[in-house]
């Protein structure tokens, strides 16, 4: 397989709610959409998960072009590629950019799967046939508001609810949810907000039955996660600080963390996702599926990763309605019951809408090898 040309995007799409984080909050989704062409007329599409500000990782939509210009695609085009697991072999000499590196590796992973004659699931050596998953709900302007929209995602079926706390936004919160919902799965994620200062605070959350506390203290820690976990009943669920498979043995080894949240672009690619998962589950550590406010093309990656048998906890893969009016994919990402069918047809399973892709297109360049 030999790609030709890689078109890069840069689109924009309005988001239904704002998602506010402990960090500030995002309005619209801007992220980069990848489109590679073979020699044979084969199509794979990758979407970048980086935002437009370094807040979750260091990688931006800009950052994420540049090493995808000047560095990623040029290793890329015309290179005779049999597996997927190769692409992360090309980008050894690159540090990290991980995001950006995932894009072009996920569109790689479509066309081998295309190639193959398999479903993208099947090709990563996913067997669930539906997935179960949860929510990540922002944080809200009141506390009634919260409780609010938590009880209108419990009614649509999801099966846990996630919610994001802040220093200012987290025991009286979660106190008020629990009363209102006793017994719903329910998870708080601080994205690095706490400090090992907070311990005593991170303990009183302890009395609330969550599922997991994901990623308290900062972001490239696991040596206080391990001191915060000893003292926690509930589990830890590490986020950020997640970005290889070694990452993972070492928060393992440490007793870090008791559940991992995989991140396909924060991880680099599929290939490294898929390791992660198999080391934890040689370990007994679950995992999940984390998100990013995918787009479509990002969604139907996360499906079909999640259909792998270790991702035993319900993930942040919501439909498509919750967070846009329109995406760019057909038929849209559904969620019944709190569950997804994984499509089992040829690919990613899913058809990119060209209108709305060249709707949402803000602008584009083309690279063919030269
Ligand atoms: O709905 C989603 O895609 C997940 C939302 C979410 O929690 C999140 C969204 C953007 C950046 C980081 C995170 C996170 O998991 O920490
Ligand atoms: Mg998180």
């Amino acid at each position: 397989m030999k790609i030709q040309k890689i078109i890069v995007r840069q689109l924009k799409m309005p988001m239904k709610h704002p998602f506010t984080t402990s960090f500030g909050t995002i309005n619209d989704k801007t992220f980069l959409l990848l489109e590679a062409h073979t020699n044979d007329g084969l199509v794979g599409y990758g979407e970048c998960v980086a935002f437009e500000a370094p807040w979750y990782t260091e990688e931006t939509v800009k950052t994420c072009w540049h090493m995808l210009e000047d560095f990623l695609i040029p290793v890329i085009l015309q290179r005779d590629i049999v597996h997927p697991d190769e692409v992360g072999k090309l980008f050894k000499g690159i540090r990290k950019n991980k995001m950006a590196k995932a894009s072009i590796e996920g569109a790689v992973w479509d066309l081998y799967a295309q190639a193959t004659g398999q479903s993208l699931a099947q090709a990563l050596g996913g067997k669930k046939e539906k997935i179960d998953v949860g929510i990540s709900l922002g944080i809200q302007p009141t506390i009634e508001k919260q409780i609010e929209v938590v009880g209108k995602y419990i009614d649509e079926g999801y099966k846990r609810i996630k919610v994001k706390i802040k220093p200012g936004w987290d025991v009286e919160v979660i106190q008020k949810l629990r009363e209102a919902f006793p017994d719903v799965p329910m998870m708080a994620d601080a994205n690095s907000a706490y400090t090992l200062k907070d311990i005593n605070l991170l303990k009183q959350l302890d009395e609330f039955g969550l599922m997991m506390i994901e990623q308290p203290l900062t972001y490239d820690d696991i040596v206080d996660h391990a001191i915060l976990q000893k003292q926690l009943k509930t589990p830890i669920c590490l986020d950020e600080s997640i970005l290889s498979v070694e990452d993972a043995r070492k928060a393992i080894e440490l007793g870090s963390c008791g559940v991992i949240n995989i991140k396909i672009g924060r991880v680099g690619g599929l290939s490294e996702a898929v390791k992660i998962h198999d080391y934890c589950r040689s370990k007994g550590i679950p995992v999940w599926c984390g998100g990013m406010l995918e787009a479509g093309i990002g969604r139907a990656h996360n499906i079909a990763l999640t259909s792998l048998s270790n991702f035993v906890l319900p993930g942040d893969t919501a439909g498509s309605s919750h967070y846009f009016e329109e995406d760019i994919i057909e038929p849209e990402v559904v969620v019944s019951d709190g569950t997804i069918q994984v499509p089992q047809t040829v690919g990613i399973g899913y058809k990119p809408k060209r209108k709305a892709i060249e709707k949402f297109t803000v602008s584009l360049k083309e690279y063919n090898y030269i």
